[in-house]
């Protein structure tokens, strides 16, 4: 994985990927985006969950506005569809992914943020969308994760409005599931990580590709694709092996596979 602005390190079973652009406050370009995009597609074997984080004092200023003025409607578009390759990577990929999150979260830094599968917020953070009085709308998935994760009221309302969120209302409205004091999200990410980093794979499966699905649809389909779920974890020789340890008062052999 070579790319100037994302670095991308191995500690065992986790890897952390960091926007590296701390001069531009981590403003995500169209190189950094399919830098991203890349690096989450060819995730090196034997990686079982990453932590995403920023470089210098703010986690990712969003879209790089200086890219933005050479755009018309159509290369919009497809500019868009970009970001959701890349962020439908994160979210839909093979691994759970843990977003360490620290100084400005905003526009499409909110978004890529979103994408992750648990955030961890330090008390520098901050949260906004000022899409909206940029005159643009959001391109990188926004408008379908982040009312997932606030609801659309509060979402209308910052994009209107400005409206910024400290950390502490952040976590409160939804944006993060931890706050901690400042300069300790990473960590916390990162044994977030590797706890998850032990879990049964298929466990880690179902919980990021089933579980947002069956959030999505009517009660009878969702009850029954719970019910799949449910019968094939139980029966994966990882779930059986972790029941009969604890019934056996020992601690479990896990698997790597
Ligand atoms: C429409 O289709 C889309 C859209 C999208 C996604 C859209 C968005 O993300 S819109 C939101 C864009 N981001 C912003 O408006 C934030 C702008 N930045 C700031 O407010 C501040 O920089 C800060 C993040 C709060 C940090 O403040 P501070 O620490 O004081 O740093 P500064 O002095 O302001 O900046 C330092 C340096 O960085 C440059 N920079 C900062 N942010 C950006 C940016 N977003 N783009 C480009 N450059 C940025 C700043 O200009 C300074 O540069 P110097 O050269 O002057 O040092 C997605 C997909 C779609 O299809």
């Amino acid at each position: 994985m070579t790319h100037p602005d994302l670095s991308f390190e191995r500690q065992d079973d986790i890897a952390i990927v960091r926007l590296n652009r701390a001069a531009k406050r981590n403003a995500l370009n169209d190189g950094l985006i399919l830098a991203l995009r890349d690096c989450f597609q060819n995730l090196p074997e034997g990686v079982r969950a990453v932590v995403v984080d920023g470089a210098g004092e703010h986690f990712c200023a969003g879209l790089d506005l200086s890219e933005l003025k050479e755009r018309d409607a159509g290369q919009g578009v497809l500019h868009s569809r970009m970001w959701h390759q890349a962020l439908d990577g994160v979210q839909f990929g093979t691994v759970p992914v843990v977003a360490a999150l620290h100084g400005a979260v905003v526009g499409g830094g909110l978004e890529l943020a979103s994408a992750c599968h648990i955030r961890v917020a330090d008390e520098t953070t901050f949260y906004a969308l000022p899409e909206g009085t940029r005159g643009i709308f959001v391109g990188g998935g926004g408008s379908v994760r982040i009312p997932k994760l606030i609801g659309v009221a509060r979402m209308t309302d910052m994009m209107m409005t400005g409206r910024v969120y400290k950390a502490a209302e952040g976590e409160r409205a939804g944006f993060a599931q931890y706050l901690v004091p400042p300069g300790q999200a990473l960590a916390k990410a990162i044994e977030l990580a590797q706890r998850i980093a032990t879990n049964a794979p298929l466990t880690n499966y179902a919980l990021m590709h089933a579980l947002p699905r069956i959030a999505e649809q009517p009660a009878d389909h969702g009850l029954f694709t719970e019910a799949l779920m449910a019968g094939i974890a139980q029966d994966a020789p990882a779930a059986k092996e972790r029941v009969r340890a604890f019934l056996e008062g020992r601690a479990a052999k896990v698997s790597k596979d």
